[in-house]
């Protein structure tokens, strides 16, 4: 057994101990390759996690699930000791997400099998980069955690020089698709969603609808995340696989929410518009969204919204200009919003106080969100629900899981929503979900 470090005096109370090293590179790929259970990968901006195996894992259920979850990490986090040494990127982190609804409806052969309502896990494995600096994090627990950590520490340092770039592979070709609602059948849910505002009992709901696709060859998840930041670099892009069922990923240009100290980041996103053939073609695309009255209204609801969500944690909320944000498939109409935090709060209370935005279910919440229930013929699971990463700070960021699909091997459910308010045209709206396949299907066929 190697000499216990300075930070270990308290290792006879202590569960959970964490390890870190620098590494020359982050080669995230050799984590995800292999079928260690749960996996996990997370890529925004300048950084990128990958994280395999579970020191410890969170599950919940049920109303008070977000409640639940925090307060199972806060005690794992409270229990866990860090080097003082190490830097917060290489610190360890809890990574999961929710369901979009609250209790399961698993239904037989849900490809959300193995997907709690909540989920989370502190990783064995946590190999991290932000810019050129490369981090490697292990995490064990019990009454020989520290030196199992050091152990995973030694072992995983070695595994991961080894690694060499890897091809990122080709899409699988699909053979069979199934949509769920047909065009016709979406016709008719839009037109009684419109009835319902018209009625006055909502103001905007987002439906959603699925395409489930039967792959020719074998998926490889790690290898889209790679083609993936070539085609969305702006967009979190996101892998996860709990301990059993399929794997969720996506690349979601939406970030519900991230906290860092005091300060809360969060956006309005909502109405949408395709990509022209050529640069004057998508300005004028742009200028038409940005002009358009009905998508105007759609995105000042989820604006105002999060404004008021927001409140109970900050006095002042700023909401920056509409502007358009532009995907390699689509465009949206966008304002950034911040606001600093009235005292410390957890990023779990956050996730909790936000989801689901109107940008994804709808107003009043309540009323869309029995709509969704009653309209959509499939289990949404996690798709347009926060998934992310806390740390023991409280801090953490939480994206919504859309332009994101549910996978095993041969098999992909993918899902896409439109929001629709008054003047919601069925067959615009139709046009706006293929659109929002674009991502995912791209990867696929
Ligand atoms: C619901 C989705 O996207 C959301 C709905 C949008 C809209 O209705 O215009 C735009 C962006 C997202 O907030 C999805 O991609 O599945």
């Amino acid at each position: 057994m190697e000499p216990l470090r300075g930070d270990e005096t308290t290792v006879g109370e202590t569960t959970v101990v964490a390890r870190g090293c620098r590494l020359d590179d982050a080669p995230v790929r050799a984590v995800l390759e292999t079928d260690a259970r749960p996996r996990f990968f997370w890529a925004a901006g300048t950084e990128s996690i990958a994280a395999r195996g579970s020191a410890a894992t969170v599950t919940a259920d049920g109303q008070s699930r977000f409640d639940d979850v925090r307060t199972a990490v806060e005690a794992l986090f409270a229990d866990c000791s860090v080097p003082d040494d190490l830097p917060s990127v290489a610190r360890p982190r809890a990574f999961g997400g929710f369901a979009f609804h609250n209790g399961t409806h698993e239904g037989e052969d849900s490809p959300w099998d193995g997907f709690p309502s909540a989920a989370f896990f502190l990783p064995e494995i946590q190999v991290t980069r932000r810019d050129d600096d490369a981090w490697l994090t292990t995490v064990a627990t019990g009454p020989e955690a520290a030196t199992e950590a050091e152990t995973l520490l030694e072992e995983w340092r070695d595994r991961l020089v080894a690694d060499s770039e890897r091809n990122p592979g080709t899409p699988p070709g699909i053979s069979h698709r199934k949509r769920t609602p047909t065009q016709d059948g979406w016709r008719e849910q839009v037109a009684a969603a419109t009835e319902s505002i018209d009625r006055g009992e909502l103001q905007k709901v987002v439906l959603a609808q699925s395409l489930s696709a039967t792959l020719d060859a074998e998926l490889s998840v790690p290898d889209v995340m790679a083609r993936l930041s070539k085609t969305y670099p702006d967009c979190y892009r996101f892998m996860l696989s709990p301990d059993s069922g399929g794997t969720f990923f996506g690349a979601t240009p939406e970030r519900l929410v991230s906290v860092r100290g005091r300060t809360v980041r969060t956006e309005a996103l909502a109405g949408s518009t395709g990509r022209g053939d050529t640069p004057a073609e998508d300005e004028w695309l742009a200028a038409e969204l940005l002009d358009s009255e009905k998508d105007r209204h759609e995105q000042k609801l989820v604006a105002d919204a999060i404004r008021d969500q927001l409140k109970p944690f900050a006095s002042t909320v700023r909401i920056g200009d509409r502007t358009v944000r532009r995907l390699a498939t689509v465009q949206h109409l966008r304002t950034s919003i911040t606001a600093e935090l009235d005292d410390d709060e957890h990023v779990l209370s956050l996730v909790e106080a936000l989801h689901p935005t109107p940008a994804v279910g709808g107003l009043p919440p309540d009323a869309a969100l029995r709509t969704i229930r009653e309209t959509e013929a499939f289990d949404r699971g996690w798709y347009a629900a926060p998934i992310g990463w806390v740390d023991a700070a409280g801090n953490g960021t939480f994206a919504v899981g859309i332009r994101s699909a549910v996978a095993t091997e041969r098999e992909a459910t993918l899902f896409a929503g439109a929001g629709i308010v008054a003047d919601s045209d069925p067959d615009r709206e139709w046009d706006e979900v293929q659109l929002k396949y674009r991502p995912i299907l791209d990867e696929l066929e």
